[in-house]
């Protein structure tokens, strides 16, 4: 149904009369939320390198320009975000980047590592030990590539960003749909808490937009490991001029979300691409991680508002905030989905654990 879904082997089904039932919902039919939540992460960028060059994108170096960064450097980035009371290490990073990167392929021999995939676990194991939850978004995985650092992270996500074929994606090296799919599927068979999200304004068509909010629905009916979507806007760069959607656009988007998903999956809008009080009528009731000390790397243009400035979404909302943790809560109860490795974390009594038991008390305030 979707391109690649067959080549990759994952089971997905979108039934047209729902498409059509998603495609009518309206800012007004939707509940808006009762609290808004955010997280506080570092975002560690571990190489510049990727497979892909989606358009949009400025985040990525072509070949011979791009670099990795190094365990000392991880480290610094976790334990500034650590004395900043953040609880979570975002790391995001150009998609499997190859060997036709040979300077990442030899600072990762260097390492002692032969793909990133097992130097993201080194990482995720230097956050633990600096006292942060990893959330690992490194784009596509295989099963197996999933599997090597599924018990090292607290959760894991990846854009879906449209079940589509766009433009935006083309090139001889461009995201397959089916691909992302597979990989959000693979999580669910590892149980792993993930978080995935449409990216809106790269070219799809409304039915694109829910057929994809469908195809998450899916997997998640299947395997129960969507805590969150987000409804991301593209924004303008100096590599994307085609403009990023309008506010009756987004604002349609998150409603069509918030209809097509169970309660329980929560709706997630990033604060600093869009403003936030503009949309949280339309059933958002998440703000994402936010940083108090490192950059969006994937978007620099758009500085992370202060947590002050949340306060001021949540107020307008008339509905309070909350500070969570890179899983939600309902993850965190169960052994299925947490594993024994980031329980022992949780539940560690040094720093690190009281920082993590504070926020699930709901202890902490967003005051800077
Ligand atoms: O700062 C960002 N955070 C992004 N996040 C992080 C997200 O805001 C938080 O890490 C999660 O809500 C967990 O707390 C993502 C996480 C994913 O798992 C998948 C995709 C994204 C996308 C972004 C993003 O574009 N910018
Ligand atoms: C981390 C996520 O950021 C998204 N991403 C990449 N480039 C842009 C952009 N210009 N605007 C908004 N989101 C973007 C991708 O969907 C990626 O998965
Ligand atoms: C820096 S973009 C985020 C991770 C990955 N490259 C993706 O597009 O999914
Ligand atoms: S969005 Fe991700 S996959 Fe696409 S070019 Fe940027 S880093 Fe690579």
């Amino acid at each position: 149904m979707f391109p690649g879904v067959e080549e990759y082997g994952v089971d997905v089904h979108v039934a047209d009369r729902d498409v059509e039932r998603a495609l009518a919902v309206r800012p007004d039919d939707v509940e808006a939320a009762d609290e808004l939540s955010f997280a506080r992460n570092v975002f560690v960028p571990l190489t510049t390198a990727c497979r892909y060059t989606c358009t949009y994108c400025t985040y990525y170096d072509p070949p011979g320009q791009a670099s990795l960064m190094t365990p000392e450097g991880i480290r610094e980035t976790c334990r500034r975000g650590a004395d900043a009371g953040c609880t979570e290490a975002l790391f995001t990073f150009g998609d499997d980047p190859d060997d036709r990167y040979t300077e990442i392929h030899a600072e990762l021999a260097e390492l002692g590592h032969d793909s990133i995939h097992t130097y993201l676990r080194e990482a995720c194991e230097i956050a633990l030990d600096e006292g942060l939850l990893p959330h690992s978004n490194p784009g596509d995985q295989t099963h197996a590539e999933m599997a090597a650092v599924a018990d090292v992270n607290a959760s894991m996500g990846v854009m879906l960003e449209t079940t589509a074929e766009v433009r935006a994606h083309g090139g001889p090296r461009s995201k397959v749909p089916g691909q992302r799919l597979n990989t959000i599927a693979n999580a669910g068979k590892l149980d792993v808490p993930f978080t995935t999200g449409i990216l809106v304004g790269i070219g799809e068509t409304w039915r694109d937009r829910a057929e994809s909010l469908l195809a998450i629905r899916d997997l998640h009916e299947r395997y129960g490991h969507v805590q969150e979507v987000i409804v991301q806007p593209v924004s303008d760069n100096e590599r994307w001029h085609e403009g990023s959607p309008s506010l009756a656009t987004m604002r349609r988007a998150v409603a069509m979300a918030r209809d097509v998903l169970p309660d329980s999956v929560s709706v997630q809008v990033p604060p600093n691409l869009f403003d936030a009080r503009e949309v949280v009528d339309c059933g958002v009731d998440d703000l994402g991680g936010v940083s108090p000390v490192t950059d969006d790397h994937v978007n620099p243009d758009y500085a992370w508002p202060a947590l002050r400035e949340l306060e001021a979404v949540a107020e307008h909302a008339g509905v309070p905030l909350a500070e969570r943790l890179p899983t939600y809560e309902r993850f965190l109860e169960s052994e299925r989905w947490t594993s024994e490795r980031i329980r022992s974390a949780l539940e560690a009594t040094d720093e690190a654990g009281e920082r993590y038991r504070a926020v699930r008390a709901g202890a902490t305030g967003a005051a800077d």
